[in-house]
């Protein structure tokens, strides 16, 4: 399957009391990847969400990914995005099977991103571009290091961090296949908001 499409991430805060009725919204919009993303050390609620959002993501044909844990993916069957702390990728692999969709950040270390391909990952991750509410303090990437990476990587590339409606075509347009988002997508004042900006991330995919 080629990954290309809206990567959206969940985030507890910004969506507490209206978790799986925004989720379900850009579902209905169309995701390509759902990124469960939850960082808090609550093990049993963690588990609880990440079921509900299987069944959901099964419901729309879409892939759940899990953010740092390969542990919970490898126990719910879905896949797992690693960033450079969270625990080597080829034992991922090893663990989750040859068709898991396993994710690494590269943050804009092309580099980092070969090394990744080589380790099994089946799309990496350059960011941050823009000025991010849900992750401040993420290194900064540039467009002229996404270009380089479009010509020295084969595998999708993924690029996050502040991306909204207003400023992904150029992401798309120096080599981008994944869109992740959190604050562009879901901090929207209602579930047809989100359907909407699901559709639109969509339309600046397509080729
Ligand atoms: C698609 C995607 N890209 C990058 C990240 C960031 O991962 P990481 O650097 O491990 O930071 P945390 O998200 O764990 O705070 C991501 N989660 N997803
Ligand atoms: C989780 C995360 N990682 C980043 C990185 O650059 O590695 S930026 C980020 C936050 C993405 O949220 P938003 O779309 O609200 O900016
Ligand atoms: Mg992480």
């Amino acid at each position: 399957m080629k990954l290309r499409g809206l990567y959206a991430i969940t985030d507890s805060q910004l969506l507490a009391g209206k978790f799986l009725a925004y989720v379900e919204a850009a579902l209905d919009g169309g995701v390509t990847l759902l990124q469960y993303r939850d960082k808090s050390s609550d093990e049993a609620r963690r588990l609880r969400e990440a079921e509900k959002l299987r069944e959901l993501c099964s419901r729309y044909k879409t892939q759940l990914i899990i953010n740092d844990d390969a542990e919970l993916a490898a126990r719910l069957g879905v896949g797992v995005h690693l960033g450079q702390t969270d625990g080597p990728l080829t034992p991922a692999r090893a663990l989750l099977g040859s068709k898991a969709i396993i994710g690494a950040t590269c943050h804009s270390q092309i580099e980092l991103a070969e090394q990744a391909a080589k380790e099994g990952a089946s799309y990496v991750a350059f960011g941050r571009f823009f000025n991010s509410n849900t992750k401040p303090g993420a290194p900064a990437a540039t467009l002229d290091m996404l270009a380089q990476a479009r010509t020295r990587l084969q595998l999708p590339i993924c690029v996050i961090g502040g991306v909204t409606l207003e400023n992904a075509a150029p992401l798309v347009a120096h080599g981008a296949d994944l869109l992740a988002v959190v604050h562009g997508l879901f901090g929207a004042d209602s579930t047809q908001e989100v359907t909407r900006r699901a559709r639109a991330f969509n339309d600046l995919l397509k080729v």
